[in-house]
């Protein structure tokens, strides 16, 4: 007869963690169950118009708009995501779903994040509207820097010019003259008064059919012309709010909107401060658009583009084929980018 020998003490601590897994293991097929037993209809095509904690709202493609639960096996969900939902046919809880599945993104907006590195705030949106102004002064240099970082997710950029009604007639010409520029490098430009109202029917055709998000400073705009895009708007203002009757909760998440006139808006106060942060200087190369016939022809691999001999770009701007305006705003750009990684260095370092 053999006799069985005693468990030693690290066996059983591992027959006992064992154990424990599969009891876990079947925790989750229980609650996977506990939700097909729920009876689930059929699988529907969904938009996530907000993302919050473990739940989403999602519209359907019949207009219906669900509060889900997540399935666990999905990594990332956001604002604009096209998703696979089911439906519980008896629909008495405010969780009324389940998203099972996200389809791929075309595009996504990201921002930098403490804990993840990048954090994702919305997807497939396709056009940044950059809104500048003409107060409380004109200035190209913050509409390359939004125009590099929208060129960076590859998302079409558009430039609104706001608050022309402000525009005196002595700055006229020089505005006229920096937005001629942009149009001529291939980018189209708007210029609209979302107080007169002036411009505003242009960009209602330009919202049809698409998913936009506006971005700018403060103070250029945005609420106003939002405002008068879309009346009935429950402007984004990060205090908590309701969402059609499903409940309070946060809105500093993302949310879509639907413009009357046609097209949807995503918008947060994270998606309004979508800023360029950092790139490496290639890559902001890259981002001015007029300047990419011409990169990798430089003499040096390395070469800055500014007194570097056998420069490319610097050769385009001396013809004029790279208006000075741009030339000089990718330099401050590459400049700043610069001083963010000395600041971020020295912080590190005191750490
Ligand atoms: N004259 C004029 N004033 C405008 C126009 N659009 C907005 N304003 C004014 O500009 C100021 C700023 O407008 P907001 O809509 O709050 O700007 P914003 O970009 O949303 O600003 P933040 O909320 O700080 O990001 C307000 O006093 C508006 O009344 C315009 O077309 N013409
Ligand atoms: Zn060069």
């Amino acid at each position: 007869m053999s006799k069985k020998k005693p468990l030693s003490q690290g066996q059983r601590r591992r027959m006992r963690a064992n154990q424990e897994k599969r009891l876990q293991r079947k925790d989750t097929e229980n609650a996977t169950v506990e939700l097909q037993d729920s009876s689930l209809g059929p699988e529907q095509l969904g938009t996530v118009i907000s993302r919050f904690g473990q739940h989403a709202d999602v519209e359907t493609e019949s207009g219906e708009l669900v509060r889900c639960n997540i399935r666990r096996n999905i990594q990332s969900l956001v604002t604009g995501d096209k998703v696979i939902v089911r439906q519980a046919t008896e629909t008495s809880a405010t969780i009324a779903g389940v998203v099972e599945a996200v389809h791929p993104r075309h595009s996504s907006l990201s921002r930098p994040d403490l804990y993840d590195g990048i954090k994702i705030i919305a997807a497939n949106i396709d056009q940044i509207l950059i809104v500048s102004s003409v107060v409380p002064s004109f200035t190209t240099q913050i509409i390359d820097r939004y125009l590099v970082a929208a060129e960076d997710t590859g998302i079409a950029p558009v430039i609104i010019l706001n608050k022309i009604d402000l525009l005196s007639d002595e700055e006229a010409p020089q505005v006229e003259a920096a937005l001629k520029r942009y149009q001529a490098i291939g980018y189209s430009v708007y210029q609209v008064s979302s107080k007169s109202g002036e411009g505003v029917e242009a960009i209602k055709a330009l919202l049809k059919d698409k998913v936009s998000v506006f971005v700018g400073q403060s103070g250029v705009g945005k609420s106003s012309l939002i405002n008068a895009l879309l009346p009935e708007a429950e402007l984004i203002t990060g205090d908590v709010s309701e969402t059609s009757g499903l409940g309070q909760h946060t809105t500093t998440t993302a949310k879509l909107l639907h413009f009357p006139s046609g097209g949807d808006l995503v918008d947060s106060p994270g998606v309004r401060e979508f800023a360029l942060w950092h790139l490496p200087a290639e890559r902001v190369g890259w981002c001015f658009i007029e300047f990419r016939d011409y990169l990798g022809t430089c003499k040096f691999r390395d070469c800055k583009h500014k007194n570097d001999p056998g420069c490319a770009i610097t050769q385009a701007f001396e013809e004029g084929k790279i208006s000075q305006d741009r030339y000089n705003n990718y330099h401050r750009i590459i400049d700043s980018l610069d001083e963010q990684r000395h600041a971020r260095h020295f912080r590190n370092d005191t750490d």
